[in-house]
């Protein structure tokens, strides 16, 4: 669908963390997975032993739409176990994680829980708490699907660069989406037309017209994080890169 018609159609009001309620009518997890390969999981980890399984946590995940498909998309060739996949999927919104928990298809394998990431040190305990369990050291993988901007908005230039930083700490494989600049542009533009408060951080931030250069680089430069592969535009032109922590 072109974009114009794309901004038309999605018309979700004033979430202000990018909580909308309905996303997944308007961003079906398919335009995301066909982009991804199945053997993602297999490609990264081709020694992974049934002992060790696989951790993954799944950022601002929604009502759990896509952390579902993308569980399903990564197992379904059995490269890796169905029941050696776990996934933590967080989000600070509790009525989008309630209807993620109401509607889950697999309790064992996918945990949700209500955390805004930005709270380092309940951020922590949850995840040193997942991860523990598992008897790992650190997430396996990390998936950022469309929550830059969010972060962004809400924190800052530099709340943007802890966060980055705090996610390529704990991961060895990140898979991030990040929003173009004129998804901020739309974002602002949807404020104010309904007459809410702009973000207070908009006018501003440094990182801009070139965010997800600014957010490759920063990853790159500052994180440790090198690019293992890109996997394409999603219809909403957003790019998916996959990087690997060289640490
Ligand atoms: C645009 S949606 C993307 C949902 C999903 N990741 C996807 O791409 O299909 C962004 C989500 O991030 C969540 N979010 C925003 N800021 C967050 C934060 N600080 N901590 C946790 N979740 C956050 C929002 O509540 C929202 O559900």
């Amino acid at each position: 669908m072109d974009e114009s018609v794309e901004e038309k159609s999605f018309e979700p009001g004033s979430a202000r963390f990018g909580n909308f309620i309905n996303y997944y009518s308007f961003n079906p997890p398919n335009c995301r997975l066909d982009q991804i390969p199945p053997t993602l999981l297999h490609d990264c980890f081709p020694d992974i032993s049934k002992d060790t399984g696989l951790v993954a946590l799944d950022i601002g995940c929604n009502s759990g739409s896509l952390t579902v498909a993308m569980y399903e998309h990564l197992t379904a060739n059995h490269q890796v176990p169905l029941d050696q996949f776990h996934i933590l999927a967080c989000d600070l919104d509790p009525v989008l994680i309630e209807r993620a928990q109401e509607t889950t298809k697999y309790p064992h394998n996918i945990q949700y829980v209500t955390l805004d990431i930005m709270k380092h040190a309940l951020a922590e305990e949850v995840m040193e708490s997942f991860i523990k369990k598992y008897s790992k050291s650190k997430l396996d993988i990390t998936f950022c699907f469309s929550i830059t901007m969010w972060i962004h908005l809400q924190n800052g230039d530099d709340g943007l660069k802890r966060f980055l930083k705090e996610v390529a700490l704990r991961t060895q494989y990140l898979l991030i989406e990040p929003q173009p600049w004129k998804c901020y542009k739309s974002a602002m533009r949807r404020v104010r037309k309904l007459d809410c408060d702009d973000f207070v951080h908009f006018k501003n931030l440094k990182l801009r017209n070139q965010v997800e250069e600014e957010i490759n680089n920063f990853l790159k430069y500052q994180c440790s994080m090198e690019v293992m592969a890109q996997f394409g535009s999603t219809r909403w032109k957003r790019k998916l890169t996959l990087y690997r922590n060289k640490r």
